[in-house]
């Protein structure tokens, strides 16, 4: 069956000494709860060695934010998968909207890295989502549909127990604007259903459906009673300890 997972993406914030503290605070915090979701948090490259130590020993797992799609080579300026394998990450987050817009990533470029993921051993928790002119012409499904079948349908069926799904409107990225619960159920419940159609039904039941958005402690409860929301990428909530644990409370 699948898991439940509240995911923290923390962007391009926190140096070492914050990153210390919120790992610590929300590793606190969350001793107390009877935990069956999975926590991860992922830290900027240059912190994500100590945020694993800063994690060892507690349920957290800790995410990269973003890879290469080559092995290895001259790349100025990136990370290879090997690279944060070696250091002891095993999710990697792919395709978010900020890379798609600000670093011109496409589905094709995502294809690959996807592939160099898998074949290191790297779950990647895939980030799509439609632009609000989208939603607004009534085309989010065929958006969503075609980011999909571009970047992930190639996989072999075996391939999908590594991958985790984030389906993120960049209309309610970071603007305080949510989709409705029964907009993300409506979506959630399409993409399980492409699943199910392209590969089987096992794999489209097994797979994590994360929404993202302006998730906040104040509307996680609803959208993640939701039959087919499995949980969340978290953005500006997942800097502050006492959201992000009561994000995670909210599952
Ligand atoms: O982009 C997001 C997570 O990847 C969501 O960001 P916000 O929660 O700040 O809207």
């Amino acid at each position: 069956m699948r898991k439940n997972i509240v995911a923290g993406n923390w962007k391009m914030n926190n140096n070492a000494a914050q990153t210390l503290a919120l790992i610590n605070g929300i590793k606190e915090a969350i001793q107390t709860f009877d935990l069956t979701t999975r926590v991860i948090v992922s830290p900027t490259f240059v912190n994500l060695s100590l945020a694993v130590t800063a994690a060892e020993e507690s349920v957290i797992e800790v995410a990269g934010q973003n890879m290469h799609q080559a092995t290895n080579g001259a790349y100025t300026g990136e990370i290879s998968a090997d690279m944060l394998t070696n250091i002891g990450i095993k999710s990697v987050i792919l395709g978010h909207s900020e890379r798609r817009t600000y670093f011109g990533e496409n589905d094709e470029l995502l294809a690959k890295k996807v592939n160099t993921a898998l074949e290191n051993n790297l779950e990647a928790i895939f980030c799509f989502g439609e632009q609000l002119e989208d939603r607004k012409s009534g085309n989010h499904f065929a958006v969503v549909e075609s980011q999909l079948k571009n970047a992930l349908f190639h996989l072999e069926a075996s391939a999908w127990p590594s991958i985790v799904l984030a389906y993120e409107p960049v209309w309610a990225i970071g603007t305080g604007e949510t989709a409705s619960p029964e907009q993300a159920q409506e979506m959630h419940a399409f993409i399980r259903n492409l699943i199910k159609e392209r590969y089987t039904n096992e794999i489209a039941e097994n797979v994590s459906i994360l929404y993202g958005g302006s998730v906040k402690p104040g509307n996680a409860v609803e959208i993640f009673s939701k039959e087919d929301v499995d949980g969340g990428l978290i953005g500006g909530a997942a800097l502050k300890v006492e959201d992000f644990t009561a994000i995670i409370k909210a599952i």
